[in-house]
């Protein structure tokens, strides 16, 4: 509970002390642009009344307030009020670390242990296994949800729990196996490497979910998953070079079939400003070919993509195991690799994508995240 103490305005900057000790310093401005009375804020649709233009350029001419709201006069003779607990929400730290998501990297097959396993019932009909399986791709990357009916319409039931279905040129639920309905390997029965999907796409889907309708007269088609969180760790502490070359320069991935050529350049190691990985865009199949400025360029970009390889290659860092009819797999795209071990015999998989705004809007609305 924030308790107002004591506040103070000195050259344009009103400064509160809270209760707890906390000292948080506003800028005039800042203050009349978060004024949320009825002209100035629509409290219906969270939204600003007035442009950024409009905003005055006044002062501060008085100040009231009690341990629990703050009330300005502005020198125009508008009023604006702040509860002590909107404002003590800036305290910048606070507000930069409450946006900060904090995955558990794994590595190996142990993390089978601690990813959510749940009853698709649950999941679909209960608010605690709704966030018992978001919380398990936060924090690992990784969901199971099983007893699923074994068809693309439960599939999708569970796809659209997750976020909704994301369409892309692949379509919205989609069904595969061996037929070449696209330009791709995972239409074949070829081992893939693990990796992550739509390199070539300006933003790679949020989630992947696979669901295996069945795989009769055959062995083989195991699925391979690597955090790709830790392996690009494991490269920044071994080989810190090529961490920072991969954070840098941008592949490019492209695409190509028949009335299609999708082509995007990213960093395979993506960063934010707190220097935090938040994204791994690596698909050994999908780069294009590219032309360099120089050796050292050319060389620095095979040195560091066959490094950070060994680490997602290495089978003690993979999770292996076998889709089954009525076990739905979902993983973050943004962290986690996948793959296959190569078929033969009928295997049939569907499943779909949700966009990364979609089911990290699922988990802020379950309050996980902010
Ligand atoms: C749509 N479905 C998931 C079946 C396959 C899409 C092909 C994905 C492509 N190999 C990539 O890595 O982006
Ligand atoms: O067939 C599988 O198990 C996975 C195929 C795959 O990697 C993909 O569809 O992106």
């Amino acid at each position: 509970m924030a308790v107002l103490e004591t506040i103070s305005v000195l050259d344009k900057v009103l400064t509160v002390k809270f209760q707890n000790g906390t000292s948080i310093a506003y800028e005039e401005f800042w203050l009349r642009d978060h004024c949320r009375c009825s002209t100035c804020y629509h409290a219906d649709t969270f939204q600003r009344a007035h442009h950024l233009l409009q905003i005055p350029d006044v002062n501060i001419s008085n100040v009231k307030y009690d341990k629990d709201q703050l009330t300005i006069t502005w020198s125009d003779n508008h009023e604006s009020v702040y509860k002590a607990e909107f404002l003590a929400e800036f305290s910048y730290d606070k507000w930069r670390d409450s946006r900060r998501l904090k995955p558990i990297m794994w590595s190996g097959g142990d993390v089978a242990d601690k990813v959510t396993k749940i009853h698709v019932d649950e999941f679909l009909n209960s608010v605690n296994g709704a966030k018992a399986v978001f919380k398990s791709l936060l924090d690992y990357g990784v969901a199971l949800i099983e007893n699923v009916d074994v068809s693309v319409e439960a599939t999708e039931a569970v796809c659209n729990a997750l976020g909704g279905v994301q369409h892309t040129m692949f379509g919205g639920m989609w069904e595969f196996t061996t037929t070449q309905d696209h330009a791709d390997t995972a239409y074949t029965n070829l081992p893939l490497a693990v990796h992550n999907d739509n390199t070539y796409f300006t933003e790679a889907a949020g989630l992947q979910i696979l669901h295996c309708l069945e795989h009769s007269s055959g062995s083989g088609g195991e699925t391979l998953l690597v955090d790709g969180f830790y392996g690009a760790t494991r490269l920044k502490n071994e080989h810190h070079d090529d961490f920072e070359f991969l954070t840098n320069f941008d592949v490019e991935a492209e695409y190509l079939e028949d009335g299609h050529h999708y082509r995007y350049s990213a960093p395979v190691i993506k960063l934010d400003k707190m220097k935090d990985i938040t994204q791994i865009r690596f698909n050994v199949y999908d780069r294009s070919a590219m032309a360099f400025p120089n050796d050292e360029e050319c060389r620095s970009y095979y040195r560091s993509l066959r490094n950070l390889s060994r680490y997602y290659e290495n089978p003690e860092f993979q999770w292996k195991f076998k889709l089954k009819p009525g076990l739905v797999m979902v993983m973050d795209n943004f962290r986690v690799l996948h793959g296959r071990t190569g078929f033969n015999g009928k295997r049939v998989l569907c499943g779909s994508y949700v966009s990364r705004s979609d089911w990290l809007n699922k988990a802020r609305a379950l309050r996980l995240i902010q």
